[in-house]
């Protein structure tokens, strides 16, 4: 940037260079920080949750099928574009039940108390201390969720169609009931691209290839590490090039 000023052929247009761009402090290890903690809340969240998910889709391999059918009806008028990932409704409340069922943490939403506070319930919260809502234990809360420990993919797909305009139980919505991607004022920035890239995958998927665990097994239990839920590595899912 030296050299080439604030543009140039082949700029890139990523994050670093948005950094580059916009900030006054461009010491490279500040970048580096920057760039460590992005990457530590982009990419394990992203492919933990398309591992769940998988995993789900093996397990219950009926549902291919039916994503195939909408996924080929929502492309052959819209092409692959956003418009079409919009309309995969079916494929996107796959992975907001997924994120319900099996999220990434038993824990989110963390907090630190800036100041001492007295909630309305006469709770006292000290300055300093560390809150996280349980998330796992909250979205399997049969006060909230019908069914909650049933894996039901097109729960939200069938609420959504109900709505007027359809939008509060998309993915990316924000809500108390569904904290998967958190709320207020740091939820998931990441949240519209997380879900861009999840359905073009599973899209791309039911698309080419029949798919099932190995050889009729049982799906390997979710593990916890900590308060993160992670699939299992040992988990195994076979693909086969769909017959048309
Ligand atoms: C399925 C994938 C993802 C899940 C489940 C997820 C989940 C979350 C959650 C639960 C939070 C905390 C929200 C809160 O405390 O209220 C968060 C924060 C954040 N996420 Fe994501 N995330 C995902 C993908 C991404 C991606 C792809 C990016 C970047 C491209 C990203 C960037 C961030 C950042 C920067 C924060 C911090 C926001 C802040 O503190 O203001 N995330 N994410």
């Amino acid at each position: 940037m030296e050299v080439e000023g604030t543009d140039w052929r082949d700029k890139p247009n990523d994050y670093l260079q948005w950094w580059l761009d916009t900030s006054q402090d461009t010491c490279p290890i500040l970048l580096m920080r920057r760039m460590l903690s992005f990457n530590f809340a982009a990419i394990h969240s992203t492919s933990h949750t398309f591992a769940q998910a998988l995993l789900k889709l093996a397990e219950n391999p009926q549902y291919v099928q039916v994503l195939r059918d909408e996924v080929e009806a929502v492309v052959n008028k819209h092409g692959w574009t956003k418009d079409a990932l919009s309309e995969m409704r079916k494929v996107d409340s796959f992975f907001k039940e997924t994120q319900r069922f099996e999220g990434i943490s038993i824990l989110a939403l963390t907090r630190i108390a800036m100041s001492d506070l007295t909630l309305a319930d006469g709770t006292f919260i000290p300055q300093g201390t560390v809150l996280a809502f349980p998330v796992h234990g909250m979205h399997h809360d049969d006060a909230v969720f019908e069914n909650p420990n049933a894996f039901e993919p097109f729960r939200f797909a069938e609420t959504r169609n109900k709505e007027s305009n359809g939008s509060g139980n998309q993915m990316t919505s924000l809500s108390p009931d569904v904290l998967s991607f958190g709320l207020g004022t740091h939820a998931c920035p990441g949240r519209f691209f997380a879900a861009t890239v999840l359905k073009t995958m599973m899209a791309h998927i039911v698309m080419s290839y029949d798919v099932k665990l190995e050889d009729d097994t049982c799906r390997p239990q979710t593990l916890r590490v900590g308060r993160s839920i992670v699939p299992n590595p040992a988990a195994k899912v076979m693909f086969r090039k769909r017959v048309q």
